[in-house]
């Protein structure tokens, strides 16, 4: 590979499918005209449902899968059709981590680590030394001479992550890493990943289910369905602006916004003949986000307020906030059109009567 080992390589997936043959001889198409450009030094998450084809597309990136059609390409070179010594070459350049974490109960910590390197054929005393600075760089170094059976879920994914960093990779291939890990573990390993790309430059490309580990660390995502990509960007405007109803779903678990049973129950999509109250998602983004906007709705325009639900957080460093407000039916387009002209965006979902 041409780039320099301490930056990341960039990974392009080019109309790629794959089909299985099932039982019966029946062919599924598990992939299905997947393009997708991941930009190098980029953490990109690949979201979706079990079953969505995930799997099959971070395993093409490092060979153990191939395209049925379209092509592989990392640094430029073309993967999905690599074999013998140029697809071992691509292979020590892709490090892969994994749910439940594959290490080898028979060996120490050190030896796990060790491994790929002994199979790439570097010298002992080399081992040595980068075992123990990869030790070191995921924090088990009390800890080399002890066996997997004897650490804890998140010390597990430390030692796989440093297996992963042992032959200097440009590429880092994280399967549903956190899946496993309780949420302040998944919290401290997500914070290493971060680490990790911000020291060395490569490219991190994850997939999960879980949204809240795209807002915490990926910069980009890419929205997965039966096999197609049904919308991919920048996390903070797939946050922001999620276009497709698969994306929405997804959010609703994160972002604090699902309406509360007692407001669903009562919601119609109808205005109730007499008054009633006009349910409208606000969504604050950017400088926005601490802008006390519904204070001055209250106190300039004399409209109630009332608060359902939201939360106020943070993507990447850039503050995003989501709240579910209603507001009198008379008064709520004005205060909409008060909302939308100081650049947030609101949505109306329904009303209660
Ligand atoms: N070797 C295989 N033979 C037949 N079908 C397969 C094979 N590998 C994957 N599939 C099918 O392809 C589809 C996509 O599988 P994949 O594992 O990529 O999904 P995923 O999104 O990673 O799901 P999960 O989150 O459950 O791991 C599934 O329907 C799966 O059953």
């Amino acid at each position: 590979m041409t780039e320099n080992k301490t930056r990341g390589a960039s990974i392009a997936f080019d109309t790629v499918g794959k089909s299985f043959n099932k039982a019966g001889g029946v062919s599924f198409n598990a992939l299905d005209n997947v393009s997708l450009s991941v930009a190098p030094g980029s953490i990109t998450g690949i979201i979706g449902r079990s079953g969505a084809g995930k799997s099959t597309l971070l395993r093409m990136v490092n060979g153990l899968e191939r395209p049925t059609s379209g092509r592989v390409l990392v640094a430029g070179q073309e993967v999905s059709t690599a074999k013998g010594a140029q697809l071992r070459a691509i292979r020590r350049d892709v490090g892969m981590i994994f749910q439940h974490f594959n290490l080898l109960s028979t060996r120490t910590v050190a030896g796990n680590i060790a491994l790929p390197l002994e199979i790439a054929g570097v010298k002992a005393p080399q081992i040595k030394t980068r075992v123990a600075d990869l030790i070191d760089r995921v924090g088990l170094t009390d800890h080399a001479g002890r066996y997997p059976a004897e650490l804890s879920g998140g010390q597990k994914q430390r030692i796989g992550i440093a297996r992963a960093l042992a032959t200097e990779p440009k590429v880092l291939l994280s399967d549903e890493a956190t899946s496993a890990l309780d949420p302040e573990t998944t919290q401290t390993v997500l914070a290493l990943l971060k680490d990790i790309n911000r020291d060395l430059g490569l490219t991190i490309l994850l997939i999960t289910h879980e949204m809240a580990v795209v807002r915490d660390i990926a910069s980009h995502v890419a929205v997965i369905e039966a096999g197609r990509i049904v919308e991919h960007g920048a996390t903070y405007d797939i946050f922001t602006a999620p276009q497709h109803a698969t994306t929405r779903s997804f959010l609703s678990g994160v972002t604090g916004v699902t309406l509360p049973a007692f407001v669903r129950d009562r919601l119609v999509q109808n205005a109730p003949a007499h008054g009633g109250e006009e349910v409208v998602r606000v969504t604050f983004t950017g400088t926005h986000a601490t802008d006390p906007m519904l204070a001055r709705l209250t106190k300039d325009m004399g409209i109630p307020v009332n608060i359902l639900a939201g939360a106020i957080e943070e993507i990447g460093t850039h503050p995003y906030g989501n709240l579910l407000i209603s507001l009198p039916v008379l008064q709520a387009a004005q205060a909409r059109a008060f909302l939308e002209n100081h650049g947030l965006t609101t949505e109306m979902l329904g009303y209660v009567g």
